[in-house]
Parts: C-alpha cells; structure tokens; sequence
C-alpha cells in the first residue's frame, strides 16, 4: 500500500455490531485512507462481514497474531486472504516467528498484505512492563523489539507517538511506522498510557495515525475524523 504525504489517518472500527461497522466505515471512509477492524470485530462476525468491509476503503486486519512460527505462517495465509493492506504480528514472538509471517505474506504477490510487528503496546507504561519481567523502559524495549522485527523482515512497527522519534533516528524514514495512542487536545486517554495528539504524532514522523475511540465515541464521527484529517494537511 502506498504511503500517505504526511500522516494518514486510519479509523478503528473496535465493535462486535456490523450495522455499527457498516455505518461508521460508509460515514468515516471520505476522511481515512484505512479502516482498522481487530479482534473484537473478527470474533464476532468472521471473515466474510471483515470482507464486506473492504469496500468502503482498504483494511487494516489488527489480530496481533502471536504463536509459534508454523502457525503464524498459517494464520497470515488464512488473513491474507480477505486481502488486507496490512496486519499485524507481535514482535515479541521472535525472529522465526515475525520471518514466517513474512514468508507467508509473500504468496499473495506484489499487493500482499505489509507485516507490521507489535512492539510494546501503547496501554502500557513503564511499571506495567516491569511486571511482564521486561528490563528498562518502553524506549528500550521498543528499540530492542524493532531491530528484531525488522531484521527478520517486518515492513513496519506499530508504536506508541513518543517513539517515533527515537525509531526514526535509529532506522531512517525506511520502516512504515503505525500509531496508534493517538489523543486529540480534551480527549479522554482511556486505558492508553503513551499517547500523543495527531499533531504531535505527524510532526514525529508517523506514517499512518490510529484513531478510534475519540472518533467513534465522537457525537459526529465524521466530523471528528474530518477534523483530525484537516490537522494533519495543516
Ligand atoms: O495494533 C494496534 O492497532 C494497537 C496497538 C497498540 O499498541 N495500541 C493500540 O491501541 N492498538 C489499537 O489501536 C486502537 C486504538 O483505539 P483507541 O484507543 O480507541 O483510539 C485499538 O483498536 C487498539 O486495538
């Protein structure tokens, strides 16, 4: 998939309703280049209401798939099939791991689906992760988990915006970089911990921005996806 000029937008669509995902992604597709459908989304509906989706604008496939290489490789040959831009593995899950979703992406050709590696998600701060056993903060271990997933072939990283910058300077422009933790000014942070607002986030060096609650929980989705949108042209 091509990269945005600037920062894209890409909604989440985190909701077990099809009418609901239906009537967002119909009213959000002017203003976001992709439509991000997870877990909650998929385990309700299948992959047949994932499809009809896709045509309201490409999909983002979030399953965050973490398993042994085998069956990761089976799980991205299976996904890759409803022909998602993207979709996302945990780096986390090693080496072998993020290079057999890689493997496996690559028998869908040239328009296969880009593999993007988890890095620490973006609800956790540094205590947080101290008590998952990890050392040193969240920079750290991002910067730890992107080498990783990069050398082993991932396209990209999903990320927290305080990263960016640290990502960009450690491996160029070259890496798409995916984030979510995305606040606009007077929104409610929820369970993210390492936020940022879309401004911010741009200005970093984001590729593509996250956005979910703040746009679906908006009283006019549309027009708080038009105004997110309108902030990163500025
Ligand atoms: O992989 C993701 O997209 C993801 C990774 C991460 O570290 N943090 C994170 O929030 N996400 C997803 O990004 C979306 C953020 O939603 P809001 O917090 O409502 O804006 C959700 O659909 C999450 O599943």
């Amino acid at each position: 998939m091509a990269r945005p000029a600037g920062a894209g937008l890409i909604a989440a669509l985190d909701t077990q309703d099809p009418a609901q995902a239906e009537a967002w992604a119909g009213a959000l597709a002017p203003h976001v280049g992709l439509l991000k459908l997870g877990l909650e989304f998929f385990v309700a509906q299948g992959p047949a209401a994932v499809a009809r989706l896709a045509r309201h604008r490409p999909l983002f496939l979030d399953l965050k798939f973490h398993d042994i290489p085998n069956t990761v490789a089976g799980a991205v040959r299976s996904a890759g099939a409803l022909r998602p831009a993207m979709l996302t593995v945990h780096a986390a899950g090693g080496p072998a791991m993020v290079a057999a979703a890689r493997a496996a992406a690559e028998e869908f050709g040239a328009d296969r689906p880009a593999i993007l590696a988890v890095t620490v998600l973006t609800s956790m701060d540094a205590a947080t992760l101290s008590a998952t056993g990890v050392s040193g903060g969240p920079p750290q271990q991002v910067l730890r988990l992107a080498r990783l997933a990069l050398e082993s072939g991932a396209d990209g990283l999903v990320c927290s915006p305080r990263e960016v910058p640290l990502l960009r300077a450690a491996h160029g422009p070259g890496p798409l970089l995916v984030v979510p933790g995305i606040r606009p000014a007077c929104s409610a942070a929820g369970d993210q911990s390492r936020t940022a607002t879309p401004e911010e986030a741009a200005k970093a060096g984001a590729d593509w921005l996250v956005v979910g609650r703040p746009i679906t929980g908006a009283p006019d989705p549309a027009a708080a996806a038009a105004a997110i949108a309108a902030s990163l042209r500025r």
